[in-house]
């Protein structure tokens, strides 16, 4: 009998290797959650931002300090993507190029910012605010609209509790105070699960008692999120108690914890006064 020769097919050649889909994190940013490097920014010849180098990591919460003008809503502005370097590194966990996103792309990447001023939806009730703040797709649709579920509910009693309005949930927010608006504004960045909260100037006007417990919530807040916090009121920052950079003409001056970066003779010159 004839063989019917059966034809083997040939050994698959082993397929070459594809290129890894993202360039390796390099280890000087590994495991930060902002890296920037050698950022300068300019205004009509003016070095707002000089060669600056900051480095946040995951899980960290940092305080910002500087005299008027330092540099600091400007580093804020890099980061959000408000204002472009005109040179410089600021990466997002590792490998995001940030200078490469603009500033809704960044917040949806989940940088959230406060600024100084309160901004809360006065004819809402606090928890309202709260529900029109969660993400997903109730953004836009008014609150009288909108059916919350169960996580949602959820959700926003732990936010309640967080910024510690649960007994004021169903009081319009005008009339919380400025300090209560402030801690609104905060839950309202919460329910949008930022990986990053900048907080500037929170305690500006508010009452001694209203700035300690701000401090107290921002540690909470701390436990399960990174936070940058720019303020001018010492006392605050020495509650947070964090580590501290104190920015000047743009640039870092002195790093470390509160007590090192006010012994620090270039700090107490330039921004004590003394
Ligand atoms: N858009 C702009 N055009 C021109 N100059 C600017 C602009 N933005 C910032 N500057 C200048 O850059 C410098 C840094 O300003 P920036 O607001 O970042 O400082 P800051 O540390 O936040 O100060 P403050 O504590 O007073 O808020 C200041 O001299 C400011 O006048």
């Amino acid at each position: 009998m004839t063989e019917i020769p059966v034809k083997i097919p040939a050994e698959p050649k082993s397929a070459p290797k594809a290129p890894p889909k993202h360039a390796p994190v390099p280890s000087a940013r590994k495991d930060t959650l902002l890296y920037l490097d050698g950022v300068s920014r300019s205004f009509d010849g003016f070095k707002a931002i000089n060669e600056l180098s900051f480095v946040l990591m995951k899980g960290e919460m940092r305080a910002i300090i500087g005299p008027n003008g330092a540099g600091k809503t400007t580093m804020m502005d890099i980061i959000t993507g408000k204002t472009r370097p005109d040179k410089g590194d600021v990466f997002f966990m590792g490998d995001v190029d940030l200078t490469k996103h603009d500033e809704p792309t960044i917040a949806q990447m989940g940088i959230g910012r406060k600024f100084q001023k309160p901004t809360v939806f006065e004819t809402q009730t606090v928890a309202d605010n709260l529900l029109l703040s969660l993400k997903g797709e109730r953004r836009g649709i008014p609150a009288l609209f909108y059916r919350s579920n169960k996580p949602d509910r959820q959700r926003i009693d732990e936010i309640l509790e967080v910024i510690r309005l649960e007994r004021r949930r169903n009081e319009l927010a005008a009339f919380l105070s400025h300090g209560q608006k402030q801690w609104l504004e905060i839950g309202m960045l919460l329910a949008q699960d930022p990986k990053l909260l900048l907080v500037d100037e929170p305690v500006a006007g508010m009452t001694d008692a209203e700035t300690e417990e701000t401090a107290r919530l921002l540690r909470d807040i701390a436990v399960d999120h990174s936070v940058v916090v720019v303020e001018h009121d010492m006392g605050f920052v020495r509650d947070l108690g964090v580590k501290v950079t104190c920015l000047h003409e743009g640039h870092v001056l002195s790093e470390g914890s509160l007590d090192h970066v006010s012994a620090d003779p270039q700090v107490i010159e330039v921004y004590l006064g003394r």
